[in-house]
Formats: C-alpha cells, sequence, structure tokens
C-alpha cells in the first residue's frame, strides 16, 4: 500500500521528478513550510542552483544592473531579458522559473502585460511571470491569470518606481503605510497571484502580512517570518561590490574569482601557462 499521495515531498529538501508547479507552492504554505528563492541569468548558474534544490528560480530585471551594469532596474526590456530567461529554462529541470517583467512592459495596460507575459512564457519558456505593485496592477494580473499565466506580485520597495520612491529605502513604516501595504496585498491574492514578494519592510508587517494570506510571501529584507527568502545570487555568494543591509554573503566569490584571475596571469607572464599537460603534441 503507498503512502506517497499523503506525504507530499517538501518543495527543498525533497526528490522530484518534475518540474515545481504553481500548485506545489500553494500547497507549502499550507504545510507552514519555509523556502528558498534565488534570481538566475545564465545556464551555468542556473544549473547549480537547480540541481541544488532551489525550487524557484526568478529571472529578475536586476539583470539590468548585475548583468547589464546600469544603476537602476530601469533601462532594461523584454528583449534584454528574454535569452536569459530562455537560458534559464533550458538549463533547469525542476525549478519553477519566474520572468520578471520589466519596467515599461506591462504598466500601460492588462492588454500590454499580456503581450509581455506571453512572450516570456513563449519564447523564454518560463512558467510564471512577476510584476511590482498592488491594487494599481490588479487588473493587470487578473487578465494574466485569465489567461493561465501564473502571477507572483512585487510590494514593498518596487525599484521599478524608485524615482517616485525617492531612492531605495524601507517602505511600509508606520500603521497608515503598513496598512496600505497589507490591502495592497490582500488585493493581489484576491486578484489570483500565487505569491508576493515583499521588498524592504519591517518585520512585524511582514510577518502580519504572511498571516493574513493564503498565499506564500516572499521576503527580500523583510524579517524571518515570511514563507520565503530571495536574494539575487550575487549577493548571496559574495560577488555584489556594493549590498544592501538585508544581504548575507555564504560565499566570498569576488576573492575567490579575482585569486584565479591573477594566478591565472601570473602564469601566462611567467610562461608556467600551458605546460605540456594543457598542451597538444
Ligand atoms: N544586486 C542587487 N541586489 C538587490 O537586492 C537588488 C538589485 N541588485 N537591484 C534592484 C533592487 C535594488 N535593491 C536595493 C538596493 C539598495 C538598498 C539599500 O541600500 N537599502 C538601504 C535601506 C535604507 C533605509 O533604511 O531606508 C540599506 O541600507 O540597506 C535596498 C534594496 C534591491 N534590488
Ligand atoms: C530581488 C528580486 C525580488 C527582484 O525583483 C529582482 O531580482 O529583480
Ligand atoms: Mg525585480
Amino acid at each position: 500500500m503507498s503512502t506517497t499521495a499523503s506525504t507530499p515531498a517538501p518543495l527543498y529538501g525533497g526528490a522530484s521528478g518534475r518540474r515545481v508547479s504553481v500548485r506545489d507552492i500553494l500547497q507549502a504554505k499550507e504545510r507552514h513550510e519555509r523556502w528558498p528563492m534565488l534570481t538566475a541569468y545564465d545556464a551555468l548558474t542556473a544549473r547549480v542552483f537547480d540541481e541544488s534544490g532551489i525550487p524557484v528560480l526568478l529571472v529578475g530585471d536586476s539583470a539590468a544592473m548585475v548583468v547589464y551594469g546600469y544603476d537602476s532596474t530601469l533601462p532594461v526590456t523584454v528583449d534584454d531579458l528574454l535569452p536569459l530567461t530562455a537560458a534559464v529554462s533550458r538549463a533547469t529541470r525542476r525549478a519553477l522559473v519566474v520572468a520578471d517583467l520589466p519596467f515599461g512592459s506591462y504598466q500601460g495596460s492588462p492588454e500590454q502585460a499580456l503581450d509581455a507575459a506571453a512572450r516570456f512564457m513563449k519564447e523564454g519558456h518560463a512558467q510564471a511571470v512577476k510584476l511590482e505593485g498592488g491594487q494599481r496592477v490588479a487588473h493587470h494580473v487578473e487578465a494574466l491569470v485569465a489567461a493561465g499565466v501564473p502571477v507572483m506580485g512585487h510590494l514593498g520597495l518596487t525599484p521599478q518606481s524608485v524615482n517616485t520612491l525617492g531612492g531605495y529605502r524601507v517602505q511600509g513604516r508606520g500603521e497608515e503605510a503598513g496598512a496600505a501595504l497589507l490591502a495592497d496585498a490582500k488585493e493581489l491574492e484576491r486578484a489570483g497571484a500565487f505569491s508576493v514578494v515583499l521588498e524592504c519592510v519591517p518585520t512585524e508587517l511582514a510577518r502580519r502580512v504572511t498571516e493574513q494570506l493564503t498565499i506564500p510571501t516572499i521576503g527580500i529584507g523583510a524579517g524571518p517570518r515570511t514563507d520565503a527568502q530571495v536574494l539575487v545570487w550575487q549577493d548571496m555568494a559574495g560577488l555584489s561590490p556594493q549590498v544592501a543591509t538585508f544581504v548575507k554573503a555564504y560565499a566570498d566569490l569576488n576573492e575567490t574569482l579575482s585569486t584565479a584571475a591573477r594566478a591565472f596571469a601570473d602564469e601566462v607572464v611567467q610562461g608556467a601557462f600551458p605546460d605540456t599537460e594543457h598542451s597538444y603534441d
């Protein structure tokens, strides 16, 4: 007699022969399970994170900064992000791949949002999209979900609004701002979003939102009481030169890579590389 139907594998730490689904994500909330999410922008790192069991990978518009070298997320386009999304999808077998809709690709109308989302799903092979905002994008979320596109919301510090927010600062401080953020989160859930990112908000507010929603919350600078946590992978691995207070670096890739580059350069200058072992007869 099989008992597998009554004991689903956890999102992280459980084997799975198939890709994680939005349904798996919603069921993890019912089990009060915490799970990790990372960004990914290329095949090799996406494969590493997929094989490490990270259940959700986000092709973030943060690519504008960590891949393309801009100083905000605003300049990046659908055409810039599509090839990165396709690479992440090709390189992964298990992770749910979420495509971040870039600034200007969805705000105009629900129809515009569906056009952008369809490109990420048809050409980027993503399984879901993410967009920033609450009540102001509720109709966009409804249209996407009605068309069969799973939507991840994003509240708090929404970097595409950096020019109206006046910088990358903590959001939702104080009774009024906190109540507005909670209302936005409930509106996203009502519109059919399957999860919501909470960026740079006080711990207690994130805890309250997490408790009041039936969809998972994914924190970044939102304290420990969200259902999931996300970091930009270059921040997580110690490659980013400047990071926010909420970042913890779990490796020192900046040091590792610069040491390797200098060792290679020194051996080239000395004539020690390549030796016979790395040359053809
Ligand atoms: N590499 C990278 N990591 C990210 O997390 C990230 C990006 N890029 N690009 C898009 C946005 C921008 N993000 C940021 C950038 C800076 C702060 C920051 O410096 N925040 C201040 C808070 C100041 C306050 O108290 O209000 C800090 O000191 O942490 C926060 C989020 C998060 N996102
Ligand atoms: C940090 C996450 C949530 C994001 O939106 C991004 O990487 O673009
Ligand atoms: Mg983003």
